[in-house]
């Protein structure tokens, strides 16, 4: 549980973004406060990418409120690294590139489990070498906000618990908050405390185990969320809205 004073860290309000005409993000909210997991869920082209592009003004928004705490370290991992195959680059290199010494890129590849990696040319990482790598660059900001581009794609199984694993215990030791996109309902929801769900507006948000129970979650997702709810059944003396907010009208007490 996050207590009500964490501090926040950024709040999108009715946030929304249009290009060439298209609508690809409908007044959306999220807000991300120190010390929490907040992580987006959505399908394919949902606006999912759109929004963490917007809070980390990459992106342009039409309408719609934006909040960051004056002066506020992000650190970011994107979805891709595009870097020429033929550019000889070794992970060192890659993470002093920013102007951090070469002591600090070893000590943010140890946080992350990758230090053996240093001298290692970047083309040649395996998947889940390059998330960590990814990873300990984003450290590398002292970050109070943590943003992940679906930070496990590419691992193996096995490999993205260890990962998300790894995530929580930063949030914890770093007191930071994580803004995460993710397509692995499965290993997520475990480690989350907001979930919100887009398709193109917020279908949902709240808990994992109000999300996972709504009906607009429920369409989107499905029978994999079946398997969800399976994982997070819980009794209810109180009835949602389709927001996930309680609502009285419909809640009853055991
Ligand atoms: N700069 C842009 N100009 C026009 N359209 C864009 C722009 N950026 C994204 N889009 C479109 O907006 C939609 C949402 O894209 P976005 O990358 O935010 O989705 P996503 O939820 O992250 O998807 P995925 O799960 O596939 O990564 C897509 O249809 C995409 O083609």
């Amino acid at each position: 549980m996050i207590p009500d004073t964490a501090e926040l860290l950024v709040q999108a309000q009715h946030l929304s973004v249009e290009r060439g005409g298209r609508t690809l993000l409908d007044s959306a909210d999220l807000a991300v406060h120190a010390g929490e997991i907040v992580t987006l869920i959505g399908p394919n082209g949902a606006g999912k990418t759109t929004l963490v592009r917007t809070i980390l003004q990459l992106m342009q928004h039409n309408r719609g409120k934006l909040y960051r705490k004056p002066g506020l370290r992000i650190g970011y991992m994107p979805q891709k690294l595009h870097i020429d195959p033929s550019l000889p680059l070794t992970v060192e290199r890659f993470l002093t590139l920013g102007g951090a010494t070469k002591a600090q890129a070893h000590k943010a590849l140890e946080r992350t489990g990758a230090e053996h990696l240093l001298k290692q040319p970047l083309q040649s990482l395996s998947g889940g070498e390059t998330q960590r790598v990814l990873l300990a660059r984003a450290l590398l900001q002292q970050p109070e906000l943590l943003v992940l581009d679906e930070p496990v794609q590419g691992v193996d199984v096995a490999g993205q618990a260890a990962l998300y694993a790894l995530i929580n215990e930063l949030r914890h030791e770093l007191g930071c908050g994580v803004l995460l996109i993710s397509h692995d309902l499965h290993l997520v929801m475990a480690n989350t405390d907001t979930v919100v769900c887009l398709n193109g507006h917020v279908c949902c948000q709240g808990h994992p185990s109000q999300v996972t129970a709504d009906p607009a979650y429920l369409e989107l997702f499905g029978h994999r969320a079946e398997a969800q709810i399976a994982l997070y059944t819980h009794h209810h003396d109180h009835a949602h809205d389709q927001c996930g907010e309680i609502d009285p009208e419909h809640s009853h007490h055991a």
